[in-house]
């Protein structure tokens, strides 16, 4: 194992020892979830692209990892940041190491890193870019604001057959386990599609209702696609999922803004505004719609997250439109929340 370090933008720099990929530098926006299991879900999560993920929870890895718990073939995280990371395998869950698959997607990885300190310094200073290195002579070079989106979709149009409604999965990058839910849940005939997909072809298909999933970045990044995103809700009930409910938002002419150091992790507080009833939820944005922008819009807030105020969910006042920022999936995280799909399977008319 050789000595790394994690540059921060802001001139800090945290010890520790690099393990998996050793081509470093690496480069990515500083992120942290508090979520206490569910490293292989975050991992493989496609919103995480361009990010070094910080794990909060001191012990990554004690239980293994399972291909079944992937939300997607890849990892997309550019690094992990971890306090204590368990090499071994577990004989007696039957699982592989959590090595084996850094080592199998050649991610780099700090490990003894002083984690608490260094959340403390993102939760003050806000979420910054910083690199990973062998040496403390790296010149810092930062990208901001690249188009992650092409880089997760699809390249092609899949679909899954079942007996219930037809479900069009906008692809920016969705996690399997929606896919999953619709599917094996819910038993929706799914078609995914590339996030590029011209709406004259969605048409064709003939869906009888569109999820616009979750993904990484900016959402400002995929401006081209407000224009069809607002032509897509006026035909068929929408339903978006974080990356996508601010895709929804920002196509109505609502505002975004980065949050300080964002919501991630499996305990979030959300209130749903109709009943008063708060639910914990499973979350991972770095992003918000601006709560001044909803005045006079044709939305109303559906959800309001406890901890800060921000908005966690939109319905539009005529159309059958539904969002939210957290993730009714979970995976990781709590699935108190999974009757969102509920709500949007009962608004198609099929
Ligand atoms: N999980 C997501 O879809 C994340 C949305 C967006 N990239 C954000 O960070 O706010």
């Amino acid at each position: 194992m050789k000595p790394g370090y994690l540059i921060l933008e802001t001139g800090e720099i945290f010890k520790g020892k690099i393990i998996g990929n050793k081509n470093v530098p690496v480069f990515g926006e500083v992120v942290f979830n508090t979520s206490m299991t569910g490293y292989q879900e975050i991992m493989t999560d496609p919103s995480y692209a361009g990010q070094i993920v910080v794990f909060t929870y001191p012990l990554v890895g004690n239980y293994g990892i399972d291909e079944k718990f992937s939300e997607s073939l890849q990892v997309h995280a550019n690094a992990i940041v971890v306090k204590e990371l368990e090499m071994q395998s577990n004989p007696l869950a039957k699982t592989n190491s959590l090595l084996s698959m850094i080592e199998k997607f050649n991610l780099p990885c700090l490990i003894d890193v002083d984690t608490r300190q260094l959340v403390r310094s993102i939760r003050e200073k806000g979420t910054v870019q910083g690199i990973i290195s062998d040496r403390l002579t790296t010149p810092l070079y930062f990208q901001k604001n690249v188009n992650l989106l092409n880089k997760v979709t699809t390249k092609s149009v899949t679909t899954y057959e079942k007996k219930g409604p037809h479900i069009l999965l906008l692809d920016f990058g969705y996690k399997k386990s929606i896919l999953d839910y619709l599917l094996d849940v819910k038993k929706c005939k799914v078609t995914v599609v590339p996030y590029f997909y011209p709406i004259e072809k969605i048409h064709e298909l003939k869906p009888d209702g569109v999820v616009i999933s979750n993904g990484p970045g900016n959402p400002m990044t995929a401006r081209d696609q407000f224009e069809k995103i607002r032509q897509i809700t006026e035909v068929y009930p929408t339903l978006g999922i974080c990356l996508g409910h601010q895709l929804i938002a920002l196509a109505y002419g609502l505002k975004t803004k980065k949050l300080l150091f964002g919501h991630r992790g499996g305990n979030h507080p959300v209130k749903d505004l109709e009943t008063d009833k708060v639910y914990m939820t499973s979350q991972n944005h770095g992003y918000v719609v601006e709560d001044f922008s909803i005045n006079e819009s044709e939305f109303e807030m559906a959800f309001i997250n406890v901890n800060d105020g921000t908005i966690e969910g939109l319905r539009h006042k005529r159309k059958p439109i539904i969002t939210v920022q957290f993730h009714p999936e979970g995976h990781p995280g709590p699935l108190d929340t999974e009757f969102v799909f509920d709500h949007f399977l009962q608004s198609l008319i099929y």
